[in-house]
């Protein structure tokens, strides 16, 4: 398989993953499941093929494809920051990754833990951008309700590793 299918198909997840999406009452910004799919992307496919992800994830949605999170499309929507936060993301754990940050638990945690808030440190000024609230109020309804399923995004993303490296260098094998 070439790197576009691989590319392509880390986009689709995404896609698919923002398509897991809940409300939350108060903020304009839903818990999805892109966190999740950002950062299994990122340390599976490594910083380029990553990056290149979640830029053709937004960079179509932005074109008007429905799979931002709620089957949203287009520049409209306030939570696009986050979109931005994920690429730049994929591209920082992906490097890490290749470094070894993925070869234990804790570190794996920790590549986690910085992508996450890689995803916030554009999201979360951008929100605040886009709706006139304080950077105070931005984080109140775009970063504080999401850090515990964050969280658990995260565990989950460690736990399907072992998978996606299984199904990445299946797909270099055939090459
Ligand atoms: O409009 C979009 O497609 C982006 C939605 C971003 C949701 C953000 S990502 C970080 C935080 N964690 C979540 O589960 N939701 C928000």
């Amino acid at each position: 398989m070439k790197d576009a299918t691989l590319v392509l198909g880390g986009a689709a997840l995404t896609g698919i993953a923002a398509q897991i999406a809940v409300p939350v009452p108060g903020s304009p910004v839903p818990v999805t499941g892109q966190t999740f799919a950002a950062l299994l992307v990122g340390t599976s496919l490594g910083a380029y093929r990553g990056a290149a992800s979640l830029a053709v994830y937004a960079v179509v949605g932005m074109a008007g494809m429905p799979w931002f999170a709620q089957g949203k499309a287009g520049m409209g929507a306030p939570s696009l920051g986050y979109v931005f936060g994920m690429m730049l993301a994929a591209l920082v754990v992906g490097a890490l990754a290749r470094r070894g940050a993925d070869r234990n638990v804790v570190r794996t945690a920790g590549t986690m833990v910085l992508g996450s808030a890689i995803i916030y440190a554009v999201g979360v000024p951008y929100l605040a951008a886009a709706t006139g609230m304080s950077l105070t109020e931005a984080v109140a309804a775009g970063l504080t309700p999401f850090l515990i399923g964050d969280a658990l995004k995260a565990a989950l993303a460690m736990g399907a590793l072992p998978l996606a490296w299984k199904l990445v260098d299946g797909a270099a094998d055939k090459r």
